[in-house]
Order: structure tokens, then sequence, then C-alpha cells
């Protein structure tokens, strides 16, 4: 397994990528279907005659492939992408059987093995669970498997979906420690604005933040695709804010973006990969409730990156027990995640109180902080939807 320690430093371009020891590839809704709302076996095969090339090149790759509810849609006869959970699940259960089918038929013919992996946010949040699911990949990847991995839609439930799986497919990368994510999608890369608009331009590298000021993005993609450009971007910064880049281009495009062609948009690796907690912090985790900081507070948790004390909380809303994740909330909104020492009856009364006059009032010996440095995440603002 590839142990928590000193890692690779990051690919530094898209050159790199026809190297990388290991690679996650996402397909998206929108490119796995035709135009009558099928599933698209040519794209099936072109991707899978790609990927098990590189495969036979001894690069270790995991498909995280959406589809499971766009597979589903004609063999029940409906009329098109369900809107209520129930029948989503139900249409993901039909569909995900099917998209596996295909898969293996196809990597079948190249002589290579597939294994499906279903993952819930749940698996992305407990330590058990991502544990698990990391040993499982691991070996899958060991044994020469090709791991298939989409969101469990049929028991996940509204509250704690994913949805989308660009995010999915950034914290499998994360858990795998691979060495580039490709995103695969209906265009050809990042625009600069609406790509159907005239004169909107392909924005070739993101090495900052900074070059996505001006780009304009939305979260509505094709009719079967969820979060638009949206969850891609939201999925580049996870992946690339923890060390690993991101390619973003069509899936038309996956022979020359795995040969390191420069095709699509190339998002550098920014930041260093984190510990896996405060990744599920940051990006997956069930929050519980919300404490409200003065702005002293919001600003000790972001720039000083100190631990919460209970006399910077203003107030709280939720219900939460010791050990859950809140939302840290500043004057000017969300700034934290974190794992809260106390739960929400015991908290009113310590709020605004110094930790002298929390040990005067004998509730602890020696008050704790609400929440400890170590258990916090630093909240980016997020793009709305
Ligand atoms: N600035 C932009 N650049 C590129 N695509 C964009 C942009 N803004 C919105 N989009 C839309 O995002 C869509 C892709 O998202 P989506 O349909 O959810 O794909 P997938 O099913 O691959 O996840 C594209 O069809 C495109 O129209
Ligand atoms: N898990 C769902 C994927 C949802 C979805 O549409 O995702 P995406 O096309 O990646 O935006 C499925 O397999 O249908």
């Amino acid at each position: 397994m590839r142990e928590d320690g000193p890692v690779n430093l990051p690919l530094a371009n898209r050159a790199g990528v026809a190297q990388a020891p290991r690679i996650v590839v996402k397909i998206g809704s929108s490119s796995l279907t035709a135009p009558d709302g099928r599933l698209d076996l040519t794209v099936v095969h072109h991707l899978v005659a790609v990927l098990a090339a590189r495969r036979a090149a001894g690069q270790q790759v995991v498909l995280v492939s959406s589809g499971a509810i766009a597979a589903g849609i004609a063999p029940l006869g409906l009329p098109g992408k369900p809107k209520d959970l129930a029948t989503a699940q139900a249409t993901a259960s039909v569909g995900q059987g099917i998209l596996v089918a295909r898969y293996t038929e196809a990597f079948g013919y190249h002589g290579q093995r597939v294994g499906q992996v279903l993952l819930t946010a749940e698996d992305l949040i407990r330590r058990q669970n991502y544990a698990n699911a990391q040993r499982a990949l691991e070996r899958l990847l060991a044994l020469g498997v090709v791991p298939i991995v989409n969101e469990n839609d049929t028991v996940a439930t509204d509250e704690i979906r994913f949805g989308d799986n660009d995010r999915l497919a950034a914290l499998v990368s994360h858990l795998v420690r691979a060495d580039a994510l490709v995103l695969l999608t209906d265009v050809d890369g990042l625009y600069d604005g609406p790509p159907s608009r005239p004169g909107s331009r392909l924005v070739p590298t993101v090495s900052a933040t900074s070059d996505l000021a001006g780009v304009e993005v939305t979260g509505r993609g094709t009719a079967i695709g969820t979060g638009g450009m949206v969850t891609k971007l939201d999925a580049a910064s996870i992946a690339t804010g923890s060390g690993i880049p991101v390619v973003l281009t069509s899936a038309a495009n996956v022979k020359p973006a795995l040969a390191g062609v420069e095709v699509g948009t190339w998002f550098a690796a920014t930041g260093h990969r984190k510990s896996a907690r405060r990744l599920w912090l940051a990006h997956a985790a069930q929050v519980r409730g919300r404490l409200h900081l003065d702005a002293g507070a919001a600003r000790a948790v972001t720039d000083g990156k100190r631990s919460l004390l209970a006399a910077g909380i203003v107030g709280l809303d939720g219900d939460f027990e010791p050990g859950d994740a809140v939302e840290l909330v500043g004057p000017d909104g969300v700034v934290a995640r974190g794992l809260t020492a106390y739960g929400s009856g015991e908290l009113p009364a310590m709020l605004g109180k110094s930790s002298v006059q929390l040990r005067g009032s004998g509730s602890d010996a020696m008050p704790r902080a609400v929440v400890h440095r170590d258990d916090l995440a630093q909240v980016r603002p997020r793009r709305r939807h």
C-alpha cells in the first residue's frame, strides 16, 4: 500500500501523465450517453481500448464511471432521467449492472479484468470504511484489475450524496494516491465562458486559483450530466490542493490526454498531500451543526490555524455530539469545518467564556479547545451551482 509519508513530487506537466505509475480516469454520464438516451457503446469501446493499452504498458488505472442512471433509463422504458430519489435509485440499480457488464466484456476482449467498487460518501467519512475501501482498491490494483468505481446510488440518501461523480473521483484519487486525475466530459476543456457562446476560448492551463478569475462556469450540464463545470472545478480544486494534477478534456480526447499530448485544460498541483482526515473534513464530512464565531476567532482558526476556544463562539445551531463534524461560521460565512469536542447540550453554557472562567465554573478541570487545530480543515469559499 502507498503509505502516508514522503511521496513523489507532483507531475510538472501533461507529458508526465504518460509515465505516471497510477492514474484515475473519470468519465461522465454526458459522454457515455448517445443522443437517443442509451448507453453509447462506441464510447465505451473506445475508452476501454485506450485504458487497456495503458494497463498493458504497465500503468495502473482506476476508472470512475458515471452512467448507471443513464444505462437504466431505456431498459425501464422511462422517458428521461428520473427526478425523484426512489426512481433514480431503482434506475441506477438496473443500469449499474448493465454498465459493469459492458465494461467486463470490453476489457475482457483485451484480456483484462475489472472489479466493481461502489462507494458512498460515508465510506470516505468514516475512518474504518475509508481504510477498507483503500485496502480493497490497493489489492485490486496489485492483482492487475481495473477497479470501476461509482457512487452507490441505490443506497445513497439525498442528504449525503455526492450526486455528481467529479468530487468522488477527486477523493478516490486521494484515496489511492494517484499521480494524476483525468476528467473526461463532453467538452474538450474548460472555456472562459459557456462553450456554446461564440467567442468563448479554451483555457489551456490553470496554475493557480487566480487563473480562474474571469472564467464563467455554470452548474448546468447536459440533460443527463450532473453539476456541469462547477463540480469539475470543485473536483480539480480538491485534487490539485492535495498535490494531484488534473487534465480536463473530452472523452474523444482520451488517447492523446493519456499519452501526455497538450489537449484540454491542465490544472497544476497547488498543494501537498493532506491527511485523509482533513480531506474528509473539508470535502466529504456530513455536518451536524454550526458554530458561529466572532471575527477574532474566525481569524484565529483561518490565518493563525489555531484551535477554537469557547470564548470566540457567539452561538450555535444543530443537534450534535462530541466528535461530530460541525461548520465554523465567521461574520462573512463558513470558514472551516472541524470535529467538536463538546456536544450541543453542554456548549451553550460555555459560550463566550474564557478558559479561566470555565475552569472556575468547575465543568472541566482543564477545559479543552472546542475544536482542536488538528481537527480543523479550512473551507475555501465554494462556487454556487
Ligand atoms: N466554462 C465552461 N467551460 C466548459 N464547459 C462548461 C462551462 N460552463 C458550463 N459548461 C458545461 O459543462 C458541461 C459538462 O458538465 P456535465 O454535463 O455535468 O458533464 P459530465 O456528465 O461529464 O459530468 C458541458 O456540456 C458544458 O456545456
Ligand atoms: N452515479 C451516477 C452519476 C451521476 C452523474 O450524472 O454524474 P456526472 O455525469 O459525472 O455528472 C450514475 O452513475 O448515474
